[in-house]
């Protein structure tokens, strides 16, 4: 039994250039736009916030610095008074405490700003991601390229137009400091003002560095994730929990799980020490510039350039300073990363989707019923055809039974008709048009179609088979109506709040159904569609015990009398009713006719069926 999970594939270091740093900027205008939709107030509330935090440590700053001043002044006054003078030391002293008062509050409203910011675009964002979804086709939700971004995204792009704003919040706010602290220690020296700005470069560089490779590490990492968050599901549901538990799964999925981890870990372990590496390293140039403007304005003192305030005010200016250049430049270098992360988001926010579909909502042969012409599938990514040569022809009034193995291709024929799929070759026709032709709406309120594997929503029983019909989504009347037809209303009544009954065990009060009784219930949310002219079933009554299955198909024949009825079944005692019967065999019609012609030709249909008769006698 192997515990490891297959191998994981090379992880591409990024390209570095500065065209490539700077494209990566692209998003921050989209960025900064949707923030911009999302609260105008906050947003502006924001920008002026950070415009104030910008000025006040420079002017605490410069307050201080009269301060000492003033001391020094008041000292020697009192000296030469012989009683204490006081001048305007306190005066000043006040003003530095509002100052500081009104910074502690200026922090404050700007991290409630941010608060509400973030709980707001994040429902945005995670809005955006879900409308998308829903335009989204079938064979998009079998792509694993989509799912890698669509995690992606789910999983790290909600947080980052915030954090971009963020950013150049503090951006913004540094560069305002620096001005107002460059301004300052010009007066000292203007070669002060260069040191201070080009110590923190190098450590610039290599965190921009640094944050392209832990995106590249991301990216390369998510598929590995993506599995991790599916092993979790399986080890940790209670849908799964029956098997994993009785195959005793669980070491094995918990090995693989840890087996993952190791194989992500290396790679993170090499860049975290790498990151800090470099960090500690460069940072240290930083101190070293420091301490050297620290001994420059020292000297200055003494030679008595400057005041006693004049050194504490540089001193302060030159180490704020310092913290202004550090931030402004690791928010440049969050930004790079932020928009990284939101390309993730923008890519799967641009998936191509198909174009603008058909309008028509009536066909030119209103009696024609469906015909295929000459269908062929392949399914994306696979290379042998699932269907091929399809022709056929069903009337109104008419029912067709589809026969043939596992695999055959007989679900795939139907998710061809409800145009989940479109043909890889030949056309369907619906009353005459090709489904292509047909608005999306108007053909989903033709037909009626039920998988075999049918979603079992975590909803009431009701929204399960309202459902059907989404217009009557809450129309109890008519959930009633449809139970009667699929079989279900007799063991709804049975259930502690009939058709309000909570359903599944995610939520409070959930009831577990039967295999046969789901069964029931996807049958009657195919039901649901009364407006429906066809009506497909997809091995419908497979977990049903055999009364049930008799009396469903004794409701559909009576339903069905002007309608088209398609059934995909593999008990014969169901299928010998239908007027047609297609065998499928890999993919083609390899027999048709009714079930008597079909017996008399005595292939594979006559076979099949003598086999499932001995069977039961
Ligand atoms: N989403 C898919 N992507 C790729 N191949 C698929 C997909 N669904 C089905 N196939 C393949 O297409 C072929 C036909 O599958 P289909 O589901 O139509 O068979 P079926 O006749 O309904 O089988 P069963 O009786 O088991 O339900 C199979 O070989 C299957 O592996």
């Amino acid at each position: 039994m192997s515990l490891r999970p297959p191998p994981l594939p090379k992880l591409q270091r990024p390209d570095t250039g500065l065209s490539g740093f700077l494209r990566v900027f692209r998003y921050t205008p989209r960025a900064l736009r949707l923030v911009w939709e999302t609260s105008p107030f906050l947003l502006i509330a924001l920008g002026l916030l950070t415009l104030a935090s910008g000025l006040l440590p420079a002017a605490v700053a410069y307050v201080g610095a009269r301060i000492v001043d003033a001391v020094v002044a008041a000292i020697a006054a009192s000296k030469a008074a012989g009683t204490p003078v006081y001048g305007e030391v306190l005066r000043w002293v006040l003003i530095e405490g509002l100052l500081v008062a009104i910074t502690a509050g200026v922090s404050r409203a700007t991290s409630l700003s941010q608060a509400l910011l973030r709980i707001q675009l994040g429902q945005r964002i995670n809005v955006m991601i879900l409308e998308k979804a829903l335009t989204l086709e079938l064979t998009h939700f079998e792509d694993s390229e989509l799912y890698d971004k669509l995690t992606r995204a789910r999983r790290e792009a909600s947080v980052r137009p915030l954090s971009l704003v963020m950013r150049s919040a503090t951006l913004m706010q540094s560069a305002v400091a620096l001005l107002s602290y460059g301004a300052l220690l010009t007066q000292f020296s203007p070669w002060a003002v260069a040191v201070l700005l080009l110590a923190g470069v190098p450590a610039f560089i290599a965190e921009a560095k640094f944050s392209g490779e832990a995106f590249q590490l991301f990216r390369w990492r998510s598929p590995a994730s993506r599995m991790q968050m599916y092993l979790e599901t399986v080890i940790a549901r209670e849908d799964h929990a029956k098997e994993v538990q009785l195959f005793g799964l669980g070491p094995m999925l918990l090995g693989r799980y840890k087996g993952i981890f190791d194989q992500l870990y290396g790679e993170e372990r090499r860049l975290v020490i790498r990151r800090d590496g470099w960090g500690f390293g460069l940072g240290l140039i930083g101190v070293l510039a420091f301490y050297g403007a620290y001994a420059w304005v020292a000297l200055a003192t003494i030679a008595g350039r400057i005041t006693l305030g004049a050194m504490t005010l540089y001193l302060n200016v030159f180490r704020n300073g310092q913290s202004a250049v550090t931030s402004g430049l690791a928010a440049v270098s969050g930004m790079y990363e932020d928009n990284l992360y939101l390309s993730t988001l923008y890519e799967y926010l641009e998936t191509p989707v198909a174009p603008a579909q058909g309008s028509a909502t009536q066909g030119p042969l209103p009696q024609d019923g469906v015909r295929f012409e000459n269908v062929a599938f392949v399914y994306p990514g696979s290379r042998e055809p699932a269907l091929q040569d399809i022709t056929l022809h069903i009337r109104p009034g008419q029912s067709l039974a589809i026969v043939g193995e596992n695999g055959a291709g007989k679900t795939t024929l139907i998710k061809l008709l409800t145009r989940l799929y479109t043909p890889t070759q030949g056309r369907i026709l619906l009353d005459g048009l090709d489904l292509q032709d047909w608005d999306p709406q108007a053909l989903r309120a033709r037909v009626g179609v039920i998988f075999q594997d049918f979603a079992r929503y975590q909803l009431l029983v009701g929204e399960n088979i309202g459902a059907g019909d989404v217009r009557h989504f809450n129309d109890e009347p008519r959930w009633q109506q449809a139970a009667e037809m699929g079989m279900a209303s007799a063991f709804v009544k049975g259930l502690p709040a009939q058709y309000r009954t909570q359903l599944g065990k995610w939520f409070r009060d959930g009831r577990e159904l039967s295999g046969g009784q789901w069964q029931k219930i996807a049958l009657s949310r195919a039901f649901m569609r009364s407006g429906a002219d066809i009506l497909v079933l997809d091995e419908p009554t497979s977990a049903m015990d055999a009364g049930a299955e008799a009396e469903v198909f004794t409701h559909f024949r009576q339903l069905m009398q002007s309608r088209i009825a398609i059934l995909i079944s593999h008990r014969f005692s169901t299928v010998r009713m239908a007027d047609q019967i297609v065998v499928i065999d890999k993919g083609r019609i390899v027999e048709r006719g009714d079930h008597a012609s079909l017996m008399r030709e005595n292939g594979i249909y006559a076979q099949l069926f003598s086999l499932q008769a001995r069977g039961y006698q």
